[in-house]
């Protein structure tokens, strides 16, 4: 076991490897895996019985951008404000590298242990093989191992990985993530329409942005109800954009109060709003709390794309969207210093979006 502390972005601490300890045989779930009682951790079935039907929205992105059809555009603002959430279809991005890249990415967790140390997280640096948010020896931790990336803009890719990255899954993730850059631009130019902002006043603080790619590894559990794949959180990016491998459920996103349960369609983005849309927008938009729960058969893998704002822009709530009647309801700062304030502290609800409220 090892462990060290990372320093530029506060401190985080390195953990085992999940996927190896789900290997072993009769496994004793170690305690700081094991979640209180409180929450249930398995859906809902008080919200199964209820609302067997209950899905976050599903928009067609051809008829989004289409001039002609406003309902789409209705829909997806609905979407953004009352879900934070939707699953994204029709849009345009080849299937052929969408399969490239989900086989490439199951791939990068079949590597040896030796491999996957090559690519291990260092002391200041989240990118590599590791975990997220891991701040104390007493803190519960997700099950779940991630390889996180920083993929744009291209200078800011670390050469100590992404030069000894296999070069099928770097030809894959590099054009996956330019697809997910212009996707990620034409569906905020739709929020400035659906917002009626003027001057681009969204898009722009995006161009140039940085974007991570997290590739998050459920490994399977004998006991899935006492463990939780990622803690309830927001995301802390503008807008993310997430590629399921295989069809086994797990993202619950919280509607009213409920969690309900995503059931990911075949090649579709599951898109959401982050902690910065939410205050871009004033509050319009929302960025919902969403977790994933574990499987005890099947492991499940996602690819996270977190599409953030360029490192040199001030964030806070559109100049169009504040008037005497609706002020501004959040903080104005610099990029980095946002950035700086989450890595410092562990991943829990929508603590540090609270914290930038006026
Ligand atoms: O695994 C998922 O479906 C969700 C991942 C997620 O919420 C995240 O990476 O922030
Ligand atoms: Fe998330």
């Amino acid at each position: 076991m090892e462990e060290r502390r990372t320093k530029s972005y506060g401190t985080a601490l390195l953990v085992p490897s999940v996927q190896e300890l789900a290997k072993s045989s009769n496994l004793a779930l170690p305690s700081r895996y094991i979640r209180p009682h409180d929450q249930p951790l398995i859906s809902d079935d008080h919200n199964a019985l209820n609302f067997p039907h209950l899905q976050i929205p599903v928009i067609d992105f051809q008829k989004l951008v289409s001039e002609e059809s406003n309902s789409e555009l209705e829909k997806f603002h609905f979407a953004c404000k009352e879900w934070g959430f939707f699953q994204l279809v029709n849009h345009g991005v080849r299937s052929s590298l969408l399969e490239k890249t989900k086989t490439e990415s199951e791939n990068m967790f079949k590597l040896p242990l030796e491999e996957k140390n090559k690519y291990k997280q260092a002391p200041g640096d989240l990118d590599g093989f590791g975990q997220n948010f891991v701040f104390s020896e007493e803190q519960k931790l997700d099950w779940c191992d991630v390889f996180a990336l920083t993929t744009l803009p291209i200078h800011m890719r670390k050469p100590r990985i992404f030069t000894k990255l296999p070069s099928a899954f770097r030809e894959a993730i590099e054009n996956y993530s330019m697809e997910e850059e212009e996707l990620a631009k034409s569906l905020m130019t739709q929020m400035e329409k659906a917002l009626k902002l003027k001057d681009k006043e969204v898009t722009k603080l995006f161009e140039g942005g940085t974007q991570a790619t997290r590739l998050n590894y459920y490994p399977p559990c004998p006991q899935p109800e006492k463990v939780i794949g990622l803690a309830s959180h927001s995301d802390s990016s503008g807008l993310t954009i997430v590629l399921q491998v295989g069809d086994v459920e797990g993202l619950q996103v919280k509607n009213n109060g409920k969690w309900v349960t995503v059931k990911p369609l075949p090649n579709a983005f599951i898109v959401n709003i982050g902690d910065i849309l939410e205050m871009v927008t004033n509050g319009e938009y929302r960025s919902i709390e969403h977790r994933a729960t574990i499987n005890s058969q099947r492991e499940r893998l996602s690819i996270a794309t977190f599409c953030n704002p360029n490192f040199g822009v001030e964030i806070g709530p559109a100049h169009t969207l504040i008037t005497d009647q609706s002020p501004a309801k959040y903080r104005r700062l610099g990029t980095q210093e946002y950035y700086r304030g989450f890595f410092s502290r562990q991943l829990e609800s929508k603590s540090y979006i609270e914290s930038m409220k006026l």
